[in-house]
C-alpha cells in the first residue's frame, strides 16, 4: 500500500496509531500534535516518519488524515478542515469515544469523513504510553459519513488492517448508545465513588483500607479529565439515559436490602455472577485488550521481583501488575496483565517451568 497518512494528535491512540501503520510498506506516517514537544518526542520515539511544522500543510499532501485529538478539538478542527486546500479523494477519520456529535460536524465537510474509534485504550495518556499493539483484537468502529462509499470504507479498512483489531461499522447512534452502558457511564460511577471516598470524613483511616476491589472498580477515575469532560458532554442524553436506569436499579437494589431477605439478595448478587463471568473474554470480544494472568504467591519477601526476573530474562513484557490479597500465611494473588494473549501464554508457561506456583487464565 503507498499512501500519505496524516496523524493528528500523537497521545496515546494517535501514537499508538501511528507505529502501527508504520507496519504497512510504502505508507509515510506524518504526525502533528499542538504541543511541539510532543511532537518532537514522537518523532525521536520512531512513532511518526515525519513532524511536519504546518499542519495545513501537512493535511494538503495527505491520502488519509485521522484526527486522534479530544472529541472537543476534534471538532474544531473539523471545522478548520474546512479551509484545508486537501487532495481530491482524501479519507478523513478520527479515533474519539463519541460518535454522533462527530458524524454531525461530517455532515458539513466536502470531504469524505468515516468516522472511527478503536476500543482499546487505557486510563494513561500521552506519547509516552503508546503501543503500536494497542488495538490488536480490540474491535474498531467505524461510523461511515454520507460521501463514503464502500470503496472508501474498504480503503480505510485496508489502512487499518495492520492494527489487528476487528473493525466493525455501525450507526453513530447506536455506537453512542453502547458506549454509554459499557464505557461512558461507567466512568461516572468510577469517579463518584472516587468522591464519595473522598467525602468520608468520620474515618480519616478509611482510604487506607482502600483495596483490591475498590481499586479495580475505580481505575479509570485515574483518566484524563478533558478528554472525559468533552466524551460525557458530546453523549450526554446517552449517559443521562444511563443514569436514570441506574437510579431506578439503585432503588430496587435498596428496596431488596430493606426487606432484608438473605435468599433475595444472594439471588442478586448470583445472577450478576452469571452474566460477567459470561462476558467474552478480553481480546475476544471485550472492549479492551489486556490479558491478565492469575498466580497464587505465598506472602514471602522478593517473591514479585523473583517472578518478574523469570519474565525479564525471557523478555517478556508486562503492561500491568497487581496483587489482589496478601495476608499473613495466606496464598495471596498476584495479577499480571499482558498486550498479547501471546505473551500471557509465554509467561504461564515460563512459570509452570521455573517455579511451583499455580497461574491461571480467571
Ligand atoms: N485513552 C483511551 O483509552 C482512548 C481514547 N480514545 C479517543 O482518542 C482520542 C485521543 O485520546 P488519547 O490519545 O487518549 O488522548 P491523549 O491526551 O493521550 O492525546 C491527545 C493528544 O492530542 C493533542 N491535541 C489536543 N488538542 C489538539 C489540537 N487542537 N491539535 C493537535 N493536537 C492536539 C494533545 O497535545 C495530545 O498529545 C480522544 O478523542 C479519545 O476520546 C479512543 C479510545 C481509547
Ligand atoms: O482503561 C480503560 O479500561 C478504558 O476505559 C479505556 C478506554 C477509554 C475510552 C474509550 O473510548 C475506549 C477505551
Amino acid at each position: 500500500m503507498k499512501a500519505q497518512v496524516l496523524v493528528i494528535g500523537l497521545g496515546l491512540i494517535g501514537g499508538s496509531l501511528a507505529k502501527a501503520l508504520q507496519r504497512h510498506e510504502g505508507i509515510h506516517v506524518a504526525g502533528y500534535d499542538a504541543d511541539a514537544l510532543t511532537a518532537r518526542k514522537a518523532f525521536k520515539m520512531g512513532i511518526i516518519h515525519s513532524s511536519p511544522p504546518s499542519l495545513e500543510r501537512a493535511a494538503s499532501e495527505a491520502d488519509f488524515i485521522i484526527f486522534a485529538t479530544p472529541v472537543g478539538a476534534t471538532v474544531k478542527l473539523m471545522e478548520q478542515s474546512k479551509f484545508w486546500d486537501l487532495k481530491e479523494g482524501v479519507i478523513l477519520s478520527d479515533t474519539g469515544s463519541t460518535k454522533q456529535v462527530i458524524m454531525e460536524a461530517a455532515e458539513n465537510l466536502q470531504h469524505i469523513f468515516i468516522g472511527g474509534h478503536p476500543m482499546a485504550g487505557s486510563h494513561k495518556s500521552g506519547v509516552e504510553a503508546a503501543k503500536d499493539v494497542l488495538f490488536e483484537n480490540a474491535f474498531y468502529i467505524l461510523t461511515p459519513g454520507k460521501l463514503a462509499s464502500e470503496a472508501n470504507i474498504s480503503q480505510l479498512k485496508g489502512l487499518l488492517s495492520v492494527t489487528k483489531a476487528k473493525i466493525e461499522v455501525l450507526a453513530a447512534a447506536d455506537h453512542d448508545h453502547m458506549t454509554a452502558v459499557v464505557s461512558h457511564f461507567p466512568h461516572l460511577i468510577a469517579a463518584s465513588l472516587v468522591h464519595q471516598l473522598d467525602k468520608e470524613s468520620e474515618y480519616s483511616f478509611t482510604r487506607q483500607l482502600a483495596a483490591g476491589g475498590f481499586r479495580d472498580i475505580t481505575r479509570i477515575a485515574s483518566s484524563d479529565p478533558v478528554m472525559w469532560r468533552d466524551i460525557t458532554t458530546q453523549n450526554k442524553d446517552m449517559i443521562v439515559e444511563q443514569m436514570d436506569n441506574w437510579m431506578e436499579e439503585m432503588q430496587q437494589l435498596k428496596y431488596l436490602l430493606e426487606q432484608n431477605d438473605p435468599h433475595a439478595i444472594q439471588q442478586y448478587f448470583h445472577q450478576a455472577k452469571m452474566v460477567r463471568d459470561e462476558l467474552p473474554i478480553a481480546g475476544h470480544g471485550a472492549l479492551y485488550s489486556v490479558f491478565d494472568l492469575y498466580i497464587d504467591i505465598p506472602d514471602v519477601p522478593g517473591i514479585i521481583s523473583e517472578l518478574t526476573g523469570y519474565l525479564a530474562e525471557e523478555q517478556i513484557s508486562i503492561v500491568n501488575l497487581r496483587i489482589l490479597e496478601t495476608r499473613e500465611d495466606v496464598f495471596g494473588i498476584l495479577v499480571l496483565s499482558f498486550q498479547t494473549s501471546e505473551d500471557r501464554e509465554r509467561a504461564k508457561n515460563c512459570f509452570a517451568r521455573r517455579t511451583v506456583y499455580d497461574s491461571y487464565i480467571s
